[in-house]
């Protein structure tokens, strides 16, 4: 008799309890994750900050393993597939915008009881939310500069993703498989025959669709965070040295490709 109903569980129905070699707690190495969480301070809300940023590094770990297989089914031409997993990544994207609300319930008072242990770690210092932008195509290489603290294996990540193919050069190797020009001059003729022509090409528009969803629900992730950040330190400048929020501001109106916003200039 199973605990959880009436009915005995038939026994070619008690899957993985063969050999009892897998638990929830082994197979996930929970032991391990929920040894994680060391606040610096007694300061009650430092386990949500602690836990928000872990949760947004495993989504960027996730993200970045999709990104990089859609990546991959554009050179190879399986258009289907790129979007099967943008599907995903927006469903993510989601999560870490709404996410914001959770740390926004810590009010700024009990932030500052445990901020100056912080400094000068900083978001500044995310490895993986630096490769998700060179990833995307937003490659720039001052930011290496800001990794003196990270490992020789970090930073050889960083440099992989700087020499690497974008998700634009992906995309524009797509067009160039269908016959399309792809050179700084053709390109914006080639993106307009594939939004005139969705006959031939709406294969291609609802990719770039995604690609531009993706850059639009990064764009919206950072002016999420500036408001949470004016929310929480005002006009103070930031741990990592920065002046805070006008820096941030500044970030929030850039673009992972610029070209598809142009597009609709001249549709
Ligand atoms: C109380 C909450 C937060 C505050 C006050 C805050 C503040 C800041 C500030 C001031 C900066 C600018 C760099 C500096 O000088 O420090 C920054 C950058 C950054 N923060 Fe936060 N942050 C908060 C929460 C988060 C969370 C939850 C994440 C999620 C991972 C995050 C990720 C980042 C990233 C990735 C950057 C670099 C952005 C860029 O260079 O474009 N922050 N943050
Ligand atoms: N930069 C923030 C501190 C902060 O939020 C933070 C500190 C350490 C690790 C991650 C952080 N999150 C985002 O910047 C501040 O200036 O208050």
């Amino acid at each position: 008799m199973g605990i959880d109903g009436d009915a005995p569980v038939p026994p070619h129905r008690r899957f993985g309890e063969e050999g009892g070699r897998l638990s929830y707690g082994g197979y996930l190495r929970l032991p391990e994750l929920l040894a994680q969480q060391r606040p610096q301070s007694e300061a009650p809300d430092e386990l949500l900050f602690i836990t928000i940023h872990q949760v947004y590094e495993l989504w960027f770990k996730l993200l970045l393993h999709e990104l990089e297989n859609a990546r991959e089914a554009m050179f190879a031409g399986e258009l289907w597939r790129a979007r099967h997993l943008f599907r995903r990544v927006h469903a993510v994207e989601k999560v870490l915008i709404e996410q914001v609300d959770v740390l926004e319930t810590m009010t700024p008072q009990d932030f500052l009881t445990f901020r100056e242990k912080l400094a000068p770690a900083s978001g500044f210092q995310s490895v993986q939310f630096r490769e998700l932008e060179f990833l995307s195509g937003l490659k720039d290489e001052r930011y290496l500069g800001s990794f003196r603290h990270a490992s020789d294996t970090e930073l050889a990540r960083l440099r992989r993703r700087l020499e690497e193919p974008s998700l634009w050069d992906a995309y524009l190797t797509a067009l160039s498989q269908r016959g399309l020009p792809v050179s700084d001059d053709e390109i914006m003729g080639s993106l307009l025959a594939v939004a005139r022509d969705r006959g031939s090409y709406d294969d291609l528009w609802q990719l770039a669709e995604d690609l531009l969803t993706h850059d639009a629900t990064a764009a919206q992730w950072r002016t999420r965070h500036v408001q949470m950040v004016e929310r929480q330190i005002g006009t103070k400048s930031g741990t990592g040295g920065s002046t805070g929020a006008p820096y941030l501001r500044g970030r929030t109106r850039l673009h992972y490709f610029p070209l598809l916003w142009e597009l609709r200039a001249w549709l």
